[in-house]
């Protein structure tokens, strides 16, 4: 089966869509890149960095003769670049996306998809709290998995052929439902950042109550949290208007088990938390052995399956881990 593609049209140019265009062009999967923004500025920076070919400001003119689309725009900017694409879309096109929601984007998408196009919405597990065309790097895929959600009804070929391109990338590519990925991703991401938005949000708020220097001298527990919770805003919120329902119940499985905790600090119970503790880090240390930082474990793939990415290197663009 053949990776290559023609030419791929990227829809929004931030984190991850230079990403792709820096690998996909590495690798020699596409002869030429289209890239459209909806903003001059960042259309004139993804051209001073030579991601692509091409350069509009017209997404529908992007996607002609496109055999690949990628939308990678945030979420809610989705439905209004679907209707501006979609008469411009190459029959027998592949469309996909790397929105972190898989469940409302088909919703949002599959209506407006004309016939002749296979839609192929994708995730890459992958990320940093950078944005914009410079934050991208080709590596970002590397031992990282990519999630995509095919309906039904696309042939087989087409999902393989989307799969050979983000394995060509360094993935490694996993198909399934998108209301379970939407589960497993809103415990394994989604609530992490709701965590560490809230906690940031505690400490700044208690700093300004008591005038006194509560940030200034943090320890690398909370600056963990900060490198979180400095992740786009944008892109953000529209995960949590469009992960509501998964968000909410995992919610409420992690809030029981926070309460939990509570009354073990409450009522002085040392062995029930020694035995937490020692369970979670347990859980961090075999991630760390496999090489596998992301939520491959999630997902019931065995560790030693998992390829080992350059640890040293995702430290360096990740801001910061523990070994
Ligand atoms: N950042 C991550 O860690 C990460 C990881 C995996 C998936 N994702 C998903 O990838 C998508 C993009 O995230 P990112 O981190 O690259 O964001 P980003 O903010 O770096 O880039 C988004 C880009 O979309 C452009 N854009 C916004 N609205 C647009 C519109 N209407 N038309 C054309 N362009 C538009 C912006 O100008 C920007 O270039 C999101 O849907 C997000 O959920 C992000
Ligand atoms: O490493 C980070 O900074 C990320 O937040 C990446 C991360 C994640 O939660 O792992 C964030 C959202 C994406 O949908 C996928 C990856």
């Amino acid at each position: 089966m053949s990776v290559h593609f023609r030419k791929l049209a990227l829809i929004g140019i931030g984190l991850i869509g230079s990403s792709i265009a820096l690998a996909a062009k590495r690798q020699g999967l596409v002869d030429v890149i289209s890239i459209a923004t909806r903003k001059q500025e960042t259309l004139d920076e993804a051209r001073d960095l030579k991601l692509g070919d091409i350069y509009t400001l017209e997404a529908a003119e992007a996607v002609r003769g496109a055999d690949l689309v990628i939308i990678c725009t945030p979420i809610g900017a989705y439905e209004s670049v679907m209707k501006s694409i979609a008469s411009a879309l190459e029959p027998g096109a592949i469309l996909s996306d790397v929105g972190s929601v898989k469940g409302h984007v088909v919703k949002t998408l599959t209506p407006l998809v004309p016939a002749g196009i296979s839609l192929i919405p994708g995730h890459p597990l992958a990320g940093t709290e950078h944005s914009g065309p410079s934050a991208g790097f080709p590596e970002l895929f590397t031992g990282r998995w990519c999630v995509l959600t095919p309906g039904p009804e696309v042939e087989p070929a087409k999902t393989e052929k989307l799969a050979s391109f983000w394995r060509a990338m360094g993935s490694q590519v996993e198909c399934m439902d998108a209301t379970h990925h939407d589960m497993v991703l809103a415990i394994t991401s989604h609530i992490p950042h709701l965590v560490a938005y809230n906690i940031v949000g505690t400490v700044a708020d208690l700093e300004a109550a008591t005038q006194s220097e509560v940030i200034k001298f943090s320890a690398s527990g909370f600056r963990d949290f900060t490198r979180i919770a400095a992740s786009d805003p944008v892109m953000w919120r529209d995960i949590f208007l469009t992960n509501r329902d998964a968000v909410l119940e995992m919610l409420g499985r992690f809030s029981e088990d926070l309460s939990a905790l509570q009354r073990s600090v409450r009522t002085g119970d040392g062995p029930a938390l020694e035995a937490m503790f020692t369970r979670t880090r347990a859980i961090r240390r075999s991630i760390i052995s496999a090489g596998q930082e992301t939520a491959a474990a999630d997902f019931g793939r065995p560790h030693e399956t998992a390829p080992v990415p350059d640890i040293a290197f995702v430290r360096e663009h990740d801001g910061g881990e523990d070994a």
